[in-house]
């Protein structure tokens, strides 16, 4: 299973959360967000992290140049696109930074508003599934209607968002099957502060839900 920790602000939470299991982290690359950190902060971080964590660069209708810029600059390994990007957007980008894993993220009304996901199956690598919010992009703590996604099962990987918590983590995984999890406030003191003890909650959650697996 995938865990992506996103919102990461701080070194030396990135590095303790990477050793309590967390395989990707995100860095929230919009200056509007409380999670904001600049390409300084974000380079210092990424730069004491081990090779194999994934580094994640999240973006809202941002232009290509700048995301290739600060991919460049500060070793991220993905980028995720939180905006309104298209599909043609998507695969432009991909074009630009073929080494890069590109993740779209869907903010998703209803059920129904996934067939939108469709026209992104071919431009990139990973989908991600978060709540929609009528005012912020993400972070939000906003639960999806899990029930009513049960039946998602598109041919690339997936990312289960929105308002995942320790405690709430494996009735989500016992209705949809994601590739991965991703979270943010609900393993949080305040935004972009991780609560580290929420974090271990996680990854004990998720031994539990992997010993009751077939
Ligand atoms: O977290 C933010 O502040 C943010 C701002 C702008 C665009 C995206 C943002 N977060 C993206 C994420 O991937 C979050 O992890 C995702 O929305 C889930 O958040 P939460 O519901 O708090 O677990």
């Amino acid at each position: 299973m995938r865990v992506k920790i996103c919102g990461i602000t701080k070194p030396e939470q990135a590095a303790a959360i990477t050793a309590k299991g967390a395989n990707t982290l995100g860095f929230i690359c919009v200056e509007s967000s409380p999670r904001y950190v600049t390409p300084h902060q974000l380079g210092a971080i990424i730069e004491q992290l081990p090779p194999q964590v994934d580094k994640i660069g999240v973006f809202v209708n941002a232009a290509t140049t700048e995301i290739t810029t600060l991919v460049a600059q500060t070793g991220l390994t993905g980028v995720q696109l939180h905006g309104e990007e298209s599909p043609d957007f998507c695969l432009q980008l991909k074009e630009a930074l073929p080494d890069i894993e590109l993740i779209k993220a869907l903010r998703v009304k209803s059920a129904e508003f996934l067939e939108e996901a469709t026209p992104y199956f071919s431009s990139v690598n990973t989908l991600l599934l978060d709540a929609y919010h009528p005012q912020l992009f993400g972070g939000t703590g906003t639960t999806l209607d899990w029930e009513s996604l049960a039946l998602f099962s598109p041919p690339i990987p997936w990312l289960l968002a929105g308002g995942l918590k320790p405690d709430n983590l494996i009735y989500a995984l016992s209705q949809l099957s994601p590739q991965g999890i991703d979270l943010s406030s609900g393993v949080e003191r305040a935004p972009g502060d991780k609560d580290l003890d929420k974090v271990s909650q996680l990854f004990q959650q998720l031994q539990i839900w992997k010993a009751n697996q077939p």
